[in-house]
């Protein structure tokens, strides 16, 4: 913990300076959203949006930050009667800080299960929002359906005071439709396709795992009264490091447990189906749109699937930043191959507009924010589906060979084929997986082992070759030759 300074809070902001404090709501604000998984993402994005459009339009849009695990946020933002401070970082290293008062209240879920509900319930409620990672689903990428035999899942079904996040979402809406009933909209800001349809098949089928009694009852009121839009969001931010801790201490004069740093760069496009009434975000920048996917294909698989593959091939090629990735001139005319051939085509074939390798470069190559490669490659198994897999599958069926895009896809199933003493701790929650792959001899045996677990890799109709079999030659050449000489090599 940062000791330097005051710590942050209602009383210690007259340490600020009169521009920051003067940006916060007024200390009155009521909650009229609850979101769960305020990480440092939320922070940075959904919280700042709320703020500046309670500015342009007063309301009561207050945030109740709701951890779905854990509660060292929770308690973070309670010593510091939830303000926090955003720092916007340029890639010039010119910082824009602001003070954050959107949030107004928190809960956290595992220790205060009722409360969780109360709040979700609660008719100053109107949304409901999530970034809870692809992780915090407990969804099978390959069908979209919930995992049937997750025991997590089960047990929040079985009525124990849930610890998932579906399973409190759901807990939540059960309560709300059994008192105060009002509409609600549900708002899924995680890097997943159709996220809001997604989430909506989610909350269906852990209803119907409920006792019969329960289920027709509650499943005619989300019908009836839950609106789950998807949204596509992007702004690159970072986990803190202490580093980010003390240059608020440093700046401000006060310590802020809670502060978070990220990209100036932000965008938010939201699927315009709302149950009720929102803050006017799109009068700070946010978009509503009738159909969010053409956004969505950009953001998984232009700007996402840019970002994994330097992070995989940065890790193997022995980097640990994405601003260092990038910075490699052998990865970047890696990544400009591969988005220009591959990975832009694809999206403009569903309608996107995708922008300039070398706008996206900026961004990414940001030398001011310590992005680490292990964040962005941790949790594979539910990010590369709709990343890379999707298009490069798409190229097969339309009779190309996308080379590069297996490449990419084998880095990462070469990531979890390294020893675990030589690589970066990934996937915690898939170690056993990593130690079966990392136990098969043969390239092909691997990737047949990856199948299982990400069917996209194998063609609809059987028909071969599919992008497996790209992803089985591309391991092998790694693993033979090295990820040095064949990232140079494929760069052409
Ligand atoms: N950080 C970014 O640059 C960025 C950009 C765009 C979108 N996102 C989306 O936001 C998500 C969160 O990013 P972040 O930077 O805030 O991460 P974070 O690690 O700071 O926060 C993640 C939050 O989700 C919760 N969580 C994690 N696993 C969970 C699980 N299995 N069940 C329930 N809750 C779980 C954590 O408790 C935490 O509150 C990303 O996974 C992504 O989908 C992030
Ligand atoms: O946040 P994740 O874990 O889904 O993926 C890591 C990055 O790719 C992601 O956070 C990006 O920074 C972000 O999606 C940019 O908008």
């Amino acid at each position: 913990m940062t000791t330097a300074g005051p710590r942050l809070s209602r009383a210690a902001r007259t340490l600020l300076p009169e521009k920051m404090v003067r940006e916060l709501p007024p200390q009155e604000t009521r909650t009229g959203i609850v979101h769960l998984g305020p990480g440092a993402f939320h922070r940075a994005h959904q919280a700042v949006y709320t703020q500046r459009a309670m500015a342009a339009e007063p309301g009561d849009w207050g945030i109740c930050a709701a951890a779905a695990r854990g509660r060292s946020v929770v308690d973070a933002l309670r010593a510091q009667d939830h303000l926090y401070t955003v720092t916007e970082r340029a890639a010039d290293g010119a910082d824009r800080m602001r003070a954050v008062g959107a949030i107004t209240d928190s809960v956290a879920a595992l220790d205060e299960p009722e409360r969780l509900a109360a709040a979700v319930a609660a008719p100053g409620t109107r949304i409901v929002s999530l970034t809870v990672t692809e992780g915090g689903y407990r969804h099978d990428p390959a069908t979209g359906r919930l995992l049937p035999e997750d025991p997590e899942i089960a047990a929040d079904a079985a009525g124990r005071a849930p610890r998932t996040a579906v399973g409190q979402l759901v807990r939540g809406l059960q309560q709300r439709s059994r008192t105060d009933g009002t509409p609600l909209t549900v708002l899924s800001c995680d890097n997943l396709p159709q996220n809001g349809r997604l989430l909506r098949g989610l909350v269906d089928s852990f209803c119907r795992m409920l006792p019969e009694s329960e289920q027709a009852p509650l499943l005619e009121w989300i019908g009836a009264r839950v609106a789950f839009c998807s949204t596509v969001v992007d702004q690159v931010v970072p986990a803190t490091a202490p580093a980010d801790l003390e240059r608020v201490v440093e700046a401000l004069g006060v310590a802020d447990e809670a502060a978070v740093v990220g990209e100036e760069y932000r965008s938010w496009v939201i699927e315009d189906r709302f149950a009720g009434p929102r803050p006017a975000w799109d009068r700070v920048g946010a978009r509503f749109a009738d159909d969010v996917r053409p956004h969505e294909t950009v953001k998984l698989r232009c700007i996402n699937a840019t970002q994994t593959t330097a992070a995989c091939l940065g890790l193997l090629l022995g980097v640990h930043t994405m601003a260092e990735a990038v910075g490699r001139l052998d990865l970047r005319r890696f990544l400009r191959a591969l988005y220009t051939q591959e990975l832009a085509p694809s999206a403009v074939a569903a309608g996107g507009e995708p922008p300039g390798f070398e706008e996206l470069l900026v961004r990414l190559g940001n030398p001011n924010l310590q992005h680490r490669l292990g964040q962005v490659a941790q949790q594979g198994l539910g990010k590369l589906p709709q990343r890379l897999v999707a298009p490069a599958a798409e190229h097969v069926r339309e009779g190309r060979e996308p080379r590069l895009a297996c490449l990419a896809i084998a880095s990462w199933v070469r990531l979890l084929r390294t020893p675990v003493g030589a690589r970066p701790r990934l996937d915690p929650a898939s170690e056993e997986f990593a130690r079966e792959l990392a136990a098969v001899r043969y390239a092909v045996e691997a990737v047949d082992l990856v199948r299982e677990r990400m069917p996209g890799l194998s063609g609809e109709s059987g028909a071969r070759p599919d992008v497996g079999d790209g992803v089985a030659e591309a391991l092998r050449a790694l693993e033979v030759r090295g990820a040095e000489a064949v990232v140079r090599e494929a760069a052409g």
